[in-house]
């Protein structure tokens, strides 16, 4: 079968999406969708995602994430906005859109060539000694470094990820260092990619959050610096937590392709 896709990449996190909505391909193709993610044997991608018909009235799409290893993974905050950014090219929205994902509805907005994308509200941060965790639709330990430019997020991330108390289930993971004021410096260890990626949006979601529940920052608009690129959180502190959370940033289609499989 030749299949037709498109690779795009919000801040260096990368996707191969694919338009599903005649259900071409079936949801349980893990083998094919890791073949695609691979960079030698494959395309290539971080994640990737299937826009489908919607299955309520006010969606205009439904995500479905795979992460690098084949397997359907929670919530992918650049790959959202990525698949935003492909359904407006598609012409199945405008500037506005709403769609379903795995952690449930999302409302987002293309406004000067950056997606805002909602995540959902956040209601628990767990506070430990020297990390925290928060789940911003994928789970994230989020832990201060210094020196982070020289830091082995590989091997200390793989370490973390694969440990007490996430084991086989996991969790994603963030080194942070303040840079100054509301910018800060992250570099993740992400899981289902089981690799450093050049950005992770529900990481960086969890990292400004986590920023201002440790009074790092007084600021509800936090700039993350990433190496793949800058990503805005936006969000409002209330009795309930953390609500009105959006992570804004640009999201470009890299090329259209035919891949025989
Ligand atoms: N690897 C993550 C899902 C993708 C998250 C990331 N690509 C993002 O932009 O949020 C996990 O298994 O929890």
């Amino acid at each position: 079968m030749t299949l037709t896709f498109y690779k795009y990449q919000g801040t260096g996190n990368d996707f191969v999406i694919i338009d599903n909505r005649e259900q071409i391909l079936s949801k349980n193709n893990t083998k094919l969708f890791a073949k695609l993610c691979d960079r030698k044997f494959g395309i290539g991608a971080d994640g990737l995602m299937l826009l489908e018909l919607p299955e309520n009235q006010e969606d205009d799409f439904t995500m479905v994430y795979f992460n690098a290893d084949g397997n359907e993974s929670s919530m992918c905050g650049n790959g959202g906005r990525c698949l935003v950014a492909f359904a407006a090219f598609l012409g199945v929205v405008k500037h506005k859109a709403t769609f379903t994902a795995i952690d449930g509805k999302h409302h987002a907005e293309i406004k000067n060539d950056l997606v805002y994308l909602q995540m959902q509200n956040v209601s628990e941060i767990e506070k430990h000694d020297s990390y925290l965790f928060l789940d911003t639709g994928s789970p994230h330990h989020v832990a201060m470094v210094e020196g982070l430019s020289d830091f082995d997020v590989f091997t200390k991330g793989r370490k973390i990820r694969n440990g007490a108390p996430y084991f086989e289930s996991g969790s994603n993971v963030n080194f942070v260092e303040k840079k100054n004021g509301n910018h800060f410096a992250v570099r993740t260890y992400e899981r289902g990619v089981e690799d450093e990626t050049l950005s992770c949006g529900t990481g960086v979601t969890a990292v400004a959050l986590s920023m201002h529940a440790t009074q790092l920052t007084d600021k509800q608009e936090v700039i993350i610096h990433t190496l793949g690129g800058e990503l805005k959180v936006t969000f409002k502190q209330t009795a309930n937590g953390y609500e009105d959370i959006y992570l804004i940033g640009p999201a470009k289609q890299v090329f259209k392709g035919e891949i025989v499989c």
